[in-house]
């Protein structure tokens, strides 16, 4: 259960109240997130002069930032606005009457978001594979505009020191397989030109919402920064076109490069790169999923071991990605 600041309904309405989006008509902690607390909210807006829909509520999503800094707070809800400028599925903080979207909820960084329609995806279909690659070129091409900096929490720097405080605790095996491979990605990836800025980072599965076949919302901003787009890709990639085996679906893969080309089509390096963009891609998580098992101390999430994942799943899309290099 995600919700770890706990809110009373006056909190809530005193809250909404900033807005001037109507009377709090309803509220729910929401279940899924390991990272901050988010609520439901539903507004009553038929007594609000300016609402011209005939809808009589409006539905939205609050959220306490636990644990990060305001001014990366500050950082996440200009990049969802320059985002949402360029037309990309997001949700972008509403501003309040003083011309503010940052507030503060019991010391703590706050936001109040627009509900987005649509619902997580279980199974995904060739279409929604191709929906997925088609939105994620959209939002590299507004981030190439953009000369925006700043660091990923879990970029390459946290990965190879991460990697180094893991050696000690894993067995003697998977500790080579680490080494090797990482060692190896870094020395073979300063041989392509690869484009970069600001990146999603974490776009798995239930990160998108969708409608039908479409993309309605990308949500889960909080691990954005600089990186090379391709290695966004990758991370994409792996999860929605991963078998249980780690192993590629092939038509899935196909589906998601099909629709990131169809909008931004990929350079000659970043296409000669991607069986390395994907390792790269695969060594990151199986080492945040270590990370979250042996050194818990250092994992900010408040969730993170309540609802730990399997390292053992990337282990194995990180040999099956070897066997394609
Ligand atoms: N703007 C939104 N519209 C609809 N649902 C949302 C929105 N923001 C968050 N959610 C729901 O809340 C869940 C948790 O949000 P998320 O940002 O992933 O949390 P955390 O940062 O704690 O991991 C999402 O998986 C989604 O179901
Ligand atoms: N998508 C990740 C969970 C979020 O990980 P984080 O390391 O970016 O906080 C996973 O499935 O491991």
């Amino acid at each position: 259960m995600a919700v770890y600041t706990v809110l009373e309904e006056s909190d809530i309405a005193s809250f909404i109240g900033r807005y001037g989006v109507g009377t709090l008509a309803g509220y729910q902690g929401i279940g899924d997130g390991i990272e901050n607390t988010n609520y439901f909210v539903s507004t009553d807006v038929s007594q609000l002069a300016s609402e011209t829909s005939t809808a009589d509520q409006r539905q939205f999503v609050l959220t306490v930032f636990e644990e990060l800094e305001r001014s990366d707070v500050e950082f996440y809800l200009n990049w969802l606005q320059v985002l949402n400028d360029g037309g990309l599925p997001v949700a972008a903080a509403l501003v309040d009457s003083h011309g503010s979207s940052l507030q503060t909820v019991e010391g703590k960084p706050a936001a109040l978001f627009p509900r987005a329609s649509g619902g997580h995806l279980d199974n995904v279909t060739v279409e929604q594979a191709f929906s997925a690659g088609a939105v994620m070129a959209k939002m590299h091409l507004i981030a190439a505009q953009h000369s925006a900096q700043h660091d990923s929490p879990k970029n390459f720097a946290w990965v190879e020191d991460s990697i180094a405080k893991l050696l000690p605790l894993i067995d003697d095996a998977d500790a080579q397989l680490l080494t090797d491979s990482w060692q190896q990605a870094m020395a073979t990836l300063p041989q392509y030109e690869l484009p970069s800025g600001i990146i999603h980072t974490d776009l798995f599965r239930d990160n998108a919402l969708f409608d039908g076949d479409d993309v309605s919302c990308i949500l889960d901003f909080y691990s954005a920064g600089n990186g090379r787009f391709g290695y966004d890709l990758a991370v994409l990639v792996n999860d929605w076109a991963s078998e249980q085996d780690g192993e590629l679906n092939d038509d899935k893969h196909r589906a998601i490069l099909a629709g990131y080309d169809s909008v931004k089509a990929r350079s000659q390096d970043e296409i000669k790169a991607w069986p390395l963009l994907m390792q790269l891609a695969a060594i990151r998580f199986w080492v945040s999923r270590l990370t979250t098992i042996h050194l818990p101390s250092l994992d900010h999430r408040p969730g993170a071991l309540t609802q730990t994942k399997n390292p053992e799943q990337y282990k194995a899309i990180l040999l099956k990605r070897q066997q394609l290099a």
